[in-house]
């Protein structure tokens, strides 16, 4: 694969690991820096300052293969976003709404189809409603998360973050899967452009050489 670290395995042979970059998006404290905290320490932590940005680098296995992820953890206040450069950067977005604020629900149906258009491309992404601890304050039901992830081709999730859920590591993974899938697709499809190319171009000496030009 095109975006991948050659890193020395212990009989010294250099072998390919992916890079996947993963955006986590979504509305001021939908628990976007909890998610990604519980992802990387299995814990939760209560209250952080506002995110600006943060970055984090992770390596872990999955199914098996060496991965390198880095993850943006994103601001939710609007004044902080600068999404075009993380668009551009991401291969995929993790897009957090709590199940307790509605407008964070409608935040990531439209950012999505922003994430579409900066992309020119249906993007890969997950959709979390985070916060069903709370299920008393809901205001998002189950299948209304479920009908939007099916409009946008992806998985969704709902989860706490605070309860520590083993599905917390699932959701980056399946991402990285969908991430891994598309780019490979897209490296086949090149490949036979490529060989179709090289076969015009065989046709074309083979016409020559038999019209005898
Ligand atoms: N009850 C409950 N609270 C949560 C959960 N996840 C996060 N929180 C709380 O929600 C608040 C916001 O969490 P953050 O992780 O800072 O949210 P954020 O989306 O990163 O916020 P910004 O950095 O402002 O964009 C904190 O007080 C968290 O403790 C959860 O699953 N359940």
């Amino acid at each position: 694969m095109s975006n991948g670290l050659n890193i020395m395995n212990t009989n010294g042979r250099a072998k390919t690991t992916d890079v996947t970059k993963l955006a986590v998006i979504g509305r001021a404290a939908v628990g976007k820096s909890a998610l990604v905290v519980r992802f990387l320490t299995r814990r939760f932590i209560w209250e952080y300052d506002p995110t600006l940005e943060c970055s984090y680098k992770h390596t872990t296995n999955i199914d098996e293969e060496p991965v390198v992820m880095e993850i943006l953890d994103t601001a939710g206040q609007e004044e902080n976003i600068n999404r075009e450069g993380y668009v551009k950067w991401a291969d995929g977005f993790i897009l957090v709404y709590s199940i307790t604020d509605r407008q964070s629900f409608e935040d990531v149906v439209n950012v999505k189809q922003y994430l579409d258009d900066v992309k020119k491309t249906n993007v890969q992404c997950v959709l979390v409603g985070n916060k069903v601890d709370l299920l008393h304050e809901r205001k998002v039901d189950f299948c209304e998360g479920e009908m939007a992830a099916q409009d946008m081709a992806c998985a969704f999730f709902e989860t706490s973050v605070s309860d520590g859920r083993e599905d917390i590591t699932e959701i980056f993974h399946e991402l990285h899967r969908d991430i891994k899938r598309r780019k490979m697709m897209e490296n086949k499809g090149r490949r036979r452009s490529s060989a179709q190319q090289v076969r015009h171009v065989f046709n074309r000496m083979l016409n020559k050489i038999g019209n005898g030009t």
